[in-house]
This record gives structure tokens, sequence and C-alpha cells, in this order.
């Protein structure tokens, strides 16, 4: 996962009703916000009360939920690519029906909104569906572009009707892929900012200018090597918040500020200072940015992303001539610092363009931010938040007390033992994600399951395969679309084809896994169960069979934990 330095089938419906906050438990403490949510899950006591927020509410809703995907509220393009994607019997499910009745309206003003939904029930279709219909909406509405309109659209550096922001450069590839292949009938233009992990040096010559003037995109949503040809302007950009902001600000802003910093510390003190300080060329202008979405809200707003993701929201802002009160510097002040700064910390934000933040889950600390910054956002939350998926088998793997590598390989064995014996996998593997808690841990597990004869792909944050700029080094294991080329049948045999991932949880936020994937290994406990959520959840999506398989000593002395485990994964089923 980029921290600080970077950047189908059915899904199983549930009957969702709508109720509002008006008796929550939020409200007592002064909060005032909507929240609509679906009946069944959130009467029962939240499993994870201190990891989670849940808040209840009242019934409120008259108007039923959409069953389809209809047009209206769906442009009729819009809604031919959805079923051409998802296939035609597809209906919503409970967070798009939501976003169906919700989202849709023309409201004047700008609007927050909060997707709250499991793992694989279908997210990026309820945010990217309602983004669509307006910005394709708002298109229309304007006069016939005249001939001195296009040729100053074309000219322009990239200027996005809309942001939509993810944690990794993995994600945003595969959402902008996605995205894509909803847009072939309303023909808006998706650009993925994340061409390449790389950090960049002062000699990389890929600009976004250069980019706006000459690109092309490839299937995988990334920008393919830059070649002349008439472009036409960009609506969506999809990135990290790092390279978005190095987009906005030119690139090494970050390095030029400290740089600048160092030298007015070194005049202050009548010291001297080397400098190399280049103004940064800002590549992308913010101005006409009407909608912003954070994907992964809860990673994209925690202590380690959430300056970046602040930063590019006040840039916004201000590009739009409406500047929100925001200092990243004061979010590393101590409280004892100046009132004004307290006070603004804890201001609501109110932004001049729509935001949506999305998640699977609904930590302490997003709960507390959205509660100072973002009191009337309005929640809309499916049935099943903070449960894994109903088709989600858990099983629990003991350690023999021997080496656990071998343990692993054991049980990798099994499931493909357990594979060769169902008719409908014609004598095909299926493929298996492990998750160590650590890089050291994937590359020997990885070395050693290779040395059983055991092909696999082992990532980590710094792996090489990672700086590419595309997605192939998770060619096999990631779900393609329709509009994506599938990759190319390997060459390889059945047995030398990698069918094995292991991989830390820099990967288990967002990615939309094969339906291949039908175990997810946990060999290392993960640090919390909103990880563990987001690990399971990369298998059993969209109503595909999946199982979670949790190693851990489950006899004898030291077993507690594992003990404690099996609790917290069994509340998780309810
Ligand atoms: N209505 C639907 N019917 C069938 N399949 C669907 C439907 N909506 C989405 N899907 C499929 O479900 C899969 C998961 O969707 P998506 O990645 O948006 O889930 P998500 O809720 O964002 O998951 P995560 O929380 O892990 O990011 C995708 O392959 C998508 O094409």
């Amino acid at each position: 996962m980029e921290r600080k330095g970077e950047s189908r089938g059915k899904t199983p419906r549930a009957p969702v009703t709508e109720r509002d906050s008006s008796r929550s438990p939020k409200r007592a403490s002064g909060l005032s916000r909507e929240v609509v949510v679906s009946a069944t899950a959130v009467k029962t006591a939240n499993p994870l009360a201190e990891e989670f927020d849940l808040s209840a509410s009242k019934s409120h809703g008259q108007e039923p939920l959409p069953v389809s995907f209809s047009s209206p509220p769906l442009l009729d393009g819009l809604r031919e690519s959805v079923l051409q994607a998802l296939g035609q019997s597809a209906s919503p499910t409970p967070i798009q029906a939501l976003s169906l009745k919700h989202l849709f309206s023309d409201i004047p003003e700008w609007r927050q909104y909060l997707l709250a939904s499991e793992t694989g029930s279908g997210k990026s279709i309820a945010y990217l569906l309602p983004m669509f219909h307006h910005l394709k909406k708002s298109e229309l509405a304007l006069p016939e572009p005249t001939s001195s309109t296009i040729s100053s659209r074309s000219q322009r550096a990239v200027n996005p009707r809309a942001l939509v922001l993810a944690p990794t450069h993995e994600l945003s590839r595969q959402l902008s892929s996605f995205a894509k292949a909803l847009l072939h009938n309303i023909k808006l233009r998706v650009l993925c900012a994340s061409r390449a992990n790389v950090k960049s040096t002062p000699r990389a010559t890929f600009t976004a200018s250069k980019m706006a003037a000459q690109f092309t995109d490839d299937a995988d949503g990334t920008l393919g090597m830059p070649h002349l040809g008439v472009s036409r302007p960009v609506d969506v950009l999809v990135g990290t918040p790092n390279k978005l902001l190095e987009m906005a600000r030119g690139r090494r802003w970050d390095r030029v500020k400290d740089e600048t910093d160092k030298q007015l510390a070194a005049e202050l003190s009548g010291s001297r200072s080397e400098t190399s300080s280049k103004s940064p060329e800002p590549e992308m202008g913010l101005q006409n940015v009407e909608w912003v979405i954070v994907d992964e809200a809860d990673i994209l707003f925690d202590p380690d992303f959430q300056e970046s993701t602040r930063t590019l929201l006040a840039d916004v802002a201000a590009a739009r001539g409406q500047p929100v009160p925001y200092t990243p510097d004061l979010l590393r002040s101590s409280p004892e610092t100046s009132t004004t700064s307290t006070l603004t910390q804890n201001t609501p934000i109110n932004y001049p363009f729509n935001l949506i933040l999305t998640t699977a889950t609904i930590p302490p600390s997003l709960a507390t931010y959205l509660d100072v910054h973002h009191p009337t956002l309005t929640r809309l939350a499916s049935p099943k938040l903070h449960r894994l998926p109903s088709t989600m088998k858990t099983e629990y793997e003991g350690w023999t007390g021997g080496n656990k590598d071998a343990d692993i390989e054991r049980r990798i064995r099994k499931v493909w033992a357990e594979d060769s014996i169902r008719s409908d996998f014609n004598g095909k593997r299926s493929k298996i994600l492990i998750f160590c808690n650590k890089g050291t841990k994937v590359q020997s597990l990885g070395a050693f399951l290779e040395g059983k004869g055991i092909p696999n792909v082992a990532l980590t944050k710094d792996s090489g395969a990672r700086n590419f700029g595309n997605n192939h080094h998770l060619d096999g294991f990631l779900r393609t679309t329709n509009y994506k080329p599938k990759p190319k049948s390997s060459s390889l045999s059945e047995d030398k084809e990698p069918h094995v991932m292991i991989t830390t949880s820099m990967l288990s936020r967002g990615l939309d896994f094969s339906p291949d994937v039908r175990h997810v290994f946990i060999a290392d406990e993960p640090r919390n169960m909103v990880d563990f959520l987001h690990r399971a959840g990369r298998s059993a999506r969209a109503g595909q069979a999946g199982k979670v398989v949790v190693f851990g000593k489950l006899k004898g002395r030291g077993s507690a934990k594992a003990t404690e485990m099996k609790k917290k994964v069994g509340a998780l089923r309810k």
C-alpha cells in the first residue's frame, strides 16, 4: 500500500429498508447527521463495537428501493454498459440500490455521502454510476462546443471534472479499467494517473502536460506510451492522493518545500544553506473538479494518508475559489498549541464539490473524523456492513509445532487434492492468496514453496514487479472486465503457472480478485479485525464461493490467542 511516500456472478441480495438517525445514540452526543441504513443488521449488537461505529436509526423511508438497473434514473447508455459488464440479469446490490435512490436526484448544493458496505458488495458501481450520470448530464447541458472552445480544450493540461482517490496504484488501475468498461456508450474520458509506482525523479520526462497533449491510454486504464494524436479532455482522473497532488502541485513539490523551509531556517539563523530548489510546475488544474471519490476512506483518512488526502481536497477547494480551513502542519502540532489551530482543526468542512467516501469498515478513527469534520454527511450503509460475506466459509488450521512453512504447504496441497475430485473444476487448480504480516516472511515463504515445486508470486511493498506501471504482476489473480482483454493465457502448464500469491495487507484493500481465488490463508494474525475483514474479503466476492483459512496454535499452551481469534471471527458471521 502506498503510504506517505507514494502515492461477476451474483451478489447476495438482502431486503433493504431505510432509517434515519434521529434516535441514533450519536444524536445524544450532539451530532446531527442523516443515517440511511438497512434494517436487518444494525439492530443486533455490533460484534466489534470497539472497532466499529455502526449507528442505529429509525425508519423514515417511503419510496421503495430500486430493484433493477433501470432508465431512469440511469442514462440509457450507462444502463446498457452496466448490464454488459455484470450480465443482463444483474440487479443492484443493497448499497447500489441505496445509491440509485439517493444519489441521482438533481439537488443544487454539493453533497457529502458515505457509502459503507461489506467487501465485494459492489461499492465501485455504487459511486461510479451517480458520478458518471451527473457528469454526462452537465456535459449535455452545456452549449455545443465551437471550434475555438474545442481547440482551447484540447490544448489545456489535464483539467479533470472528477477525481477518484485510491490507496494503491494497483487499485487505481483496476478501478479505472472498470470505469472504462462502463463508459463505452456515454463516452466520458477516464484516465489513470498511476502509470508507474516509481517515484518521480528530476530526470523523469513523462509529464502530465505531455500526457494531456499526446496521451493515449491502454486497456489497463493506465497511460500508454505517448504518441501524437488528438486528445480529448479528461473527465475522471484516478490515482493515489500523492500522485494526484504531485500532478496538481508539480513534481517534487514536497522536496522543494522542504528545501525552501531549510533555506528559510538557515537565513533566520544567519547560516548559509545550499539548495537546488526549482519551482515545481503544476501539471493539472483542479478548478473544474466537481466530484471527488475517496475509495477506502478509512485508510485514506488514517494518520498515514490523511495529510495527503486532506491537502489534495483543500487544493481542489482553493482552486475552485472557496478555500477550506486546513493546514497540514496543524495536524502535527500538539494539542496545547494555539486555540485558533484547535478551533480550525475541529471545524466542519464544506467542500465546494460533491464528496463521496466509500469503505467496508468504519474504524473509530474514521468515525471520529466524520463526526468532527462532516457532521451532516449522509451515510448509506448495507445490512451486512462489518460482516464476512455470507458465501464465505471459515476454517482453522493448527500449526503442528514443526516448520510453519511446511504446514502451509500441506494445506495448499490439500486444497488442490480437493479440487482434483471436483467435476466442475475440470482438473484445474483454484488459486490461493496468502497474507503474512511482514515482507521478509512473504519472501521466505515464497522461496520455501518454490523449493517444494509450488510456483508462486511473492509480492512485498518493494517488489520490483510493482515498478512497471501496470498490473501484470497480478495477472491471473485479479478479475478482469469484459472491456479489458484477458491476459494472454500462459504457455505454462497448469502445475508451472503460479496459483499461489503471497503478500501483506498492502494488497488487501479494494482489489477485486478473480473468483478463481477460492481460498485466502491468514498465515499471520492480522493487526486487528478490520485488517482481517479486508484480507478475507479478497475471496467470496460478488456472491462467489470462498473460504478463509486462519492458521494458529489451536491446542495446548499458547492457544488462547487462537481461541480469542475464533471468537472474534465468529462474531463477524452473525
Ligand atoms: N449488482 C451486481 N451484480 C453482480 N455482480 C456485481 C454487482 N455489482 C458489482 N458486482 C461485481 O462485484 C465485484 C465486487 O465489486 P466491487 O469491487 O465494487 O466491491 P467493493 O464493495 O468495492 O469491495 P471492496 O470493499 O473489497 O473494495 C466486482 O467484480 C463487480 O463487477
